[in-house]
């Protein structure tokens, strides 16, 4: 069975990234999956299992340094043995990672060269503008292209009011507006699902991606089967991380992978942003205080006390910051912000020798 790369997101920037390595033999291979080391591929010669080299296993100085679900790697494909070895991990355009947790915090890829994500949230009684402020500022820290989904209209009866206060708080961001049950504003993500476009889900639990998910692979049930008649192994049973493509033409990556990074949001935000330090802002003096060296300011006086942590006020200010030069600056500015962040990751990345 061969595959078209193409049709797994490759193109003219990942293929001039591979000129640049200039090792005779290898070809590239996207990681559809990846579970302790081990790797399913897709490349022109069909699904592999892969394997790191040992070069690539012993220079990585880091996780970040080794493949993840969505990379573009280089391989030396063993077809007739269904197996591949990886010997490069091509520069990402994108990518979402968390710190894992442990005695020396590592930077970890959960999914990488991503098109678009969809902030998935519930139009019920989950809808909640700052949990929405924290995954903007991740889905922009990443690279890619972020654009609200906001699901369950039919349990809504004031979506488009919604729709709105979602618009004032991401500027230029677009907001769709859906309902899995009704099949209704699901035609609107079409140009975010084009051919060889890569997309990941990110939302809280419940928020309805599993079922989005569902209408999507569902909006051509007949290619789906018909993809699946070669391929008996069946490849939409998710357990675990994995990139498939949909019948659109797009690529998914779902999810566990998505789910641990609910849990950045679940330890960083609690879920409603930072209450304790807004409630300590409204007993402050001055209804504009900016917490810093006004009289009368509870939030210092909190610092001061030892009841407020200044490192978590320091990352409130920061959201703060950031939130606010994206409602400054618009979308453009903010691309490149987000854009030049990821390049200097990038840049260290490949300072990695290969
Ligand atoms: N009324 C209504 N309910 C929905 C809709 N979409 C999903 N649900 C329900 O919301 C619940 C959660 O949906 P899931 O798709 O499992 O949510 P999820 O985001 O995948 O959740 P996790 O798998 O925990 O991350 C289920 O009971 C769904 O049936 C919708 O469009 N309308
Ligand atoms: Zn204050």
């Amino acid at each position: 069975m061969t595959l078209n790369i193409r049709d797994y997101g490759w193109n003219d920037t990942f293929a001039a990234a591979k000129e640049s390595f200039q090792h005779e033999g290898f070809v590239p291979a996207r990681v559809l999956v990846e579970q302790k080391n081990a790797y399913r591929l897709a490349s022109e010669s069909g699904e592999l299992h892969g394997e790191l080299s040992g070069k690539l296993r012993f220079e990585a100085l880091s996780r970040i340094d080794l493949p993840a679900v969505g990379d573009w790697v280089l391989v030396d494909a063993r077809p007739e043995e269904g197996k591949a070895t990886i010997h490069a991990v091509l520069p990402r355009s994108s990518f979402f990672s968390r710190k894992s947790a442990g005695t020396v915090p590592e930077q970890q890829i959960i999914a990488s060269n991503i098109d678009t994500v969809f902030l998935v949230s519930a139009l019920n009684r989950d809808f909640n503008l700052r949990r929405m402020e924290r995954y903007l500022v991740m889905a922009y820290e990443s690279g890619a292209n972020p654009v609200f989904v906001l699901t369950k209209a039919d349990l809504s009866e004031d979506a488009a009011d919604k729709k709105r206060q979602v618009e004032e708080i991401a500027f230029g961001v677009p907001v769709h507006v859906v309902s899995a049950f009704e099949q209704s504003g699901i035609e609107e993500l079409a140009p975010y699902l084009g051919a060889g476009k890569t997309v990941v889900l990110l939302g809280s639990s419940g928020a309805g991606k599993s079922t989005l998910t569902n209408v999507l692979l569902g909006a051509e049930v007949q290619v789906v089967s018909h993809v699946r008649e070669d391929d008996d192994r069946g490849r939409h049973t998710t357990t675990h991380r994995e990139l498939f493509p949909l019948p659109s033409g797009a690529l998914l990556i779902d999810t566990p992978g998505m789910r641990e990074l609910q849990l950045w949001e679940a330890s960083e935000s609690n879920d409603h942003g930072f209450p304790d330090i807004e409630a300590l802002a409204r007993t402050c003096r001055f209804n504009d205080c900016s917490h810093q060296s006004e009289p009368g300011c509870a939030v210092q006086a909190a610092i001061e006390g030892g009841e407020l942590d200044e490192a978590r006020f320091a990352s409130y200010q920061k959201l703060l910051r950031e939130l606010a030069f994206m409602e400054r600056k618009g979308n453009k500015v903010l691309e490149k912000a987000a854009r030049d962040k990821w390049k200097k990751v990038t840049q260290q990345h490949k300072k990695t020798k290969y």
